[in-house]
């Protein structure tokens, strides 16, 4: 079996091919060069990933594979797992990401107000310290999804953490103590953070949150040591502002060219025009360079944003993944999914990197499972997709992407009519849309196991009616311009969810676990063959690698919206998870929202939850006997 590779090579000169033309874009690409250097990846957090026995980075390792070598819990005891202990966060409301273990000490963390917690393994769990930052709680009110965050980053002894307030903190992981803070982003204009940060090198990168309230995206550097802004790249404006050069830049493989972003807007929308970064973050040392995706454009309401001819227009570079080099930000290329989101489909699901045999040949991939419902395998050097597929057979918005780069509609999605949201810019409630706007997967993130070459993909099996208003823009008011319901997909198992298992050279699902809720827990795969993954009712799953089969489950808590993470003490393997329902798709239990149409619609769509499970906010870990 072809093994896939994991991130090493720490320490690697810029690859020729994505250095970028500095100087053509001006000043400001002249002075975001200064920064370049020619060491790359974090010694330290190269150093701590590359350990089974700790958990080092919220997604396992740089190549977001949230695969752990660790194989003593393995496909024939995973069944007598026991709780080893808990750990009660005194926070309610959805608990997303998971603690890190570095050096037998584990870092929690909380939903807003954000607090972190370093409890000490060798001495059963005893707090360290304990971090609690002040925060106006104002910006709860402009957190779209729940007042979740996924989670801190470790590196040189310094914990990172985003608050929802934007302000990025660097603590002493030994202390606690606050080192430096950075104001990313302004909540006024609707700006908060949910993001956990990447630290790459001397820089810590963090996104925002937002484009439910026309805020404009971007994904900013600081430096680990002093929080000094090391560049910004926004998502949408002028080639200086979003760091891409003309001429170095490409989209399938060709130069973007001039005002690529500016272009595609009507007059300034672009100012107000979404596209914040708010997923997760992966890194190739080698390539020595950094994905991510963007999120939706403002408003929701597609007629808004027609072009000056009243028809659709891309809105670049909203709903697209971007490779970026992380010393300038400058972006070696861009691929668009969803050009004029009539759906809100954000672009910002994981982009989980490995080395994977595509038509019979091993390619740099980079595997993404859009929100829209395709599962696309790119090249991670160049930014071509090599396969884009539905990972639910439900998806019914497009008849898939064109892939021929003869034609031109290369890379684009083929919309059917039906399920578009933009009727000639009429306010039409829309019906039948799979998916639903949370997509076939929203910020939970998947899983990939070297050993099976397969994806573990935690996903929602849901669909909405979608009806645009008019809605005008006020700072740091909602700008949303659309009312959605949702409800389980049609005509299927009758559940809203499924745990699957993806080839991504093919583009095929393998095997496929029906769930009553969507599946809004990060997985997590071993290589004891196991793969882990919570549900929205409380079960912590285990499942064969293999064949989907259940191994074992245990109810905790409360609902989970958290990824699974294992480690390694005292020679025993654990395996623990944040439970607290909430995130979009809890939304209603965790604010106390009863409308069907609140909560995005989410309301509506999740009101069975209520019978399985209540709100908590704990951790809970497992171990053999
Ligand atoms: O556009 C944005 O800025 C933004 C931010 C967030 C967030 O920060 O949590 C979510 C979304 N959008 C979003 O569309 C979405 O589906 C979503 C789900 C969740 C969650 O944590 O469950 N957050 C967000």
């Amino acid at each position: 079996m072809l093994q896939a590779r994991g991130p090493k090579d720490t320490n690697l000169i810029l690859d020729e091919e994505t250095k970028m033309a500095k100087g053509q874009l001006g000043l400001a690409l002249t002075l975001v060069s200064m920064f370049a250097t020619t060491a790359i990846a974090n010694d330290d957090v190269a150093k701590n990933t590359s350990d089974p026995k700790q958990w080092a980075m919220q997604s396992g390792d740089y190549y977001n594979q949230r695969y752990s070598k660790l194989d003593q819990i393995n496909t024939t005891n995973v069944k007598d797992l026991k709780v080893a202990w808990t750990f009660s966060t005194g926070v309610l409301r959805g608990h997303e990401g998971s603690p890190l273990v570095i050096d037998n000490v584990m870092y929690v963390h909380t939903p807003f107000p954000n607090n972190v917690y370093a409890l000490d393994l060798n001495s059963e769990g005893k707090i360290l310290w304990s971090y609690a930052p002040k925060q106006d709680p104002a910006v709860v009110a402009i957190m779209c999804c729940d007042t979740v965050n996924r989670g801190v980053a470790y590196a040189d002894g310094t914990i990172f953490l985003h608050q929802a307030d934007t302000a990025v903190v660097a603590l002493d992981a030994k202390t606690g103590k606050e080192i430096w803070k950075a104001v990313n982003g302004d909540p006024k204009k609707g700006e908060s953070g949910t993001a956990a940060p990447l630290v790459v090198k001397n820089a810590v990168i963090v996104g925002n949150s937002g484009a439910e309230f026309g805020v404009r995206g971007h994904l900013t550097a600081y430096d680990i040591k002093n929080g000094k802004r090391l560049w910004r790249a926004y998502a949408t404006g002028p080639d200086d502002e979003i760091l891409f050069d003309p001429e170095r830049t490409t989209s399938l493989g060709k130069p973007v060219g001039r005002d690529s972003s500016l272009k595609t807007w009507n007059g300034d929308q672009w100012k107000i025009g979404g596209g914040t970064a708010w997923g997760w973050f992966s890194y190739d040392p080698e390539l020595n360079l950094i994905y991510y995706g963007t999120a939706n454009p403002s408003t929701w309401n597609p007629a808004q944003r027609a072009g000056p001819d009243g028809k659709p227009i891309d809105q670049k570079w909203t709903m697209a993944i971007i490779a970026r080099n992380p010393e300038t930000g400058v972006a070696a290329w861009a691929y668009q999914m969803t050009p004029f989101d009539e759906w809100d489909y954000d672009g910002v699901n994981e982009m989980i990197l490995a080395d994977i045999p595509v038509n019979g040949e091993v390619v740099p991939a980079l595997v993404h499972f859009d929100r829209n419902g395709l599962a696309y395998t790119i090249n991670r050097k160049t930014g071509i997709p090599l396969v884009a597929e539905k990972f639910d057979p439900v998806v019914n918005w497009t008849s898939g992407v064109d892939l021929d780069p003869k034609s031109s509609t290369y890379g684009r999605p083929k919309v059917v009519a039906k399920y578009s949201t933009f009727q000639n810019g009429e306010d039409v409630n829309v019906k039948g849309i799979c998916p639903a706007a949370l997509g076939t997967k929203d910020q939970q993130p998947a899983a990939f196991s070297p050993k099976s070459g397969l994806f573990y993909v935690p996903t929602n099996h849901v669909c909405m009616d979608y009806e645009p208003f008019r809605v005008s823009y006020t700072a740091g008011q909602p700008y949303v311009g659309a009312t959605v319901s949702m409800y389980t997909a049609p005509n299927s198992h009758g559940g809203m969810g499924n745990f699957i298992a993806w080839d991504a050279g093919k583009g095929e699902i393998k095997w496929s676990v029906p769930e009553q809720f969507s599946v809004w827990s990060g997985a997590l795969a071993t290589a004891g063959d196991v793969v882990f993954y919570g549900t929205l009712e409380g079960y912590l799953k285990a499942v064969s690698a293999v064949d989907g089969k259940e191994l074992f489950k245990f109810k905790t808590a409360s609902g989970i919206v958290g990824n699974v993470f294992t480690y390694e003490h005292k020679g025993n393997q654990f395996v623990g998870v944040y439970s607290g329902v909430g995130g979009w798709a809890g939304i209603g239990l965790a604010a106390g929202l009863t409308n069907p149409n609140d909560g995005l619609g989410a309301v509506g769509g999740y009101a069975g939850l209520k019978q399985y499970t209540n709100l908590g906010g704990s951790l809970t870990v497992f171990s053999l006997p």
